[in-house]
């Protein structure tokens, strides 16, 4: 997809200021560090519009990016709780809860693993429960630059394995650096939108 047209319009820390004009609506998922910030800024070609740092866990609201004017991007912030407060851990968890559960609009959600390194309980958590809630999930592994492309198959039966990844989920490979896999990425996003 070409983007002409991207902008952060809300971020969101209560349901009230989520957007209402029903677009569809993917949601960006993945613990703090793994390069979602510059995923997002790869896939919609801007250099900053989501901030990337390497300060772990700094997102704690719903980013709402509008693209084209016909879909957001949601960014959910990092989990990764190694530093936030059990208070801070639970309003995570219910603010995400409900908006995975009350958003209809909601059509996947991109899970983001490292492919580096197998994924974490944090991240098996988290795509257990997305498949509880039978919320799509495309997975995609990015840093893929940081490993030898012989070694990628390898890598993704990892994931693959320690995910328990169902058969429906596509499993893609990226890299913010080089660009890698933003064709195919876009390609499942746009066919989860029309779900
Ligand atoms: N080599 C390489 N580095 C990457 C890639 N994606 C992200 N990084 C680096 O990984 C670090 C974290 O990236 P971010 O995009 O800020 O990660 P994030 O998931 O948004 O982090 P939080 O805001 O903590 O949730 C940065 O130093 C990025 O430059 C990639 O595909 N390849």
């Amino acid at each position: 997809m070409k983007v002409t047209k991207a902008d952060i319009v809300i971020s969101a820390v209560k349901p009230e200021q989520y957007p209402v004009d029903q677009l569809p609506e993917i949601g960006l998922a993945g613990r703090s560090n793994v390069g979602k910030s510059s995923f997002i800024n790869k896939m919609i070609a801007r250099k900053n519009l989501a901030r990337t740092s390497s300060r772990p866990g700094k997102t704690q609201t719903l980013n709402f990016y509008i693209i084209n004017d016909q879909l957001y991007f949601v960014d959910v912030p990092g989990y990764g709780f190694a530093k936030v407060s059990k208070s801070e851990r639970e309003a995570w968890g219910k603010m995400i809860e409900r908006y995975i559960m009350e958003r209809p609009q909601l059509k996947a959600v991109v899970l983001l693993v490292d492919l580096r390194h197998a994924p974490s309980v944090d991240d098996v958590l988290m795509y257990e429960w997305l498949k509880h809630y039978e919320i799509p999930v495309i997975i995609v592994a990015t840093k893929c630059d940081k490993i030898p492309k012989g070694k990628w198959q390898k890598h993704l039966k990892v994931v693959k394995e320690t995910l328990k990844k169902k058969p429906e989920d596509p499993l893609l490979l990226f890299s913010s650096e080089t660009g890698y896999g933003k064709d195919a990425a876009w390609g499942s996003i746009i066919e989860h939108m029309k779900r």
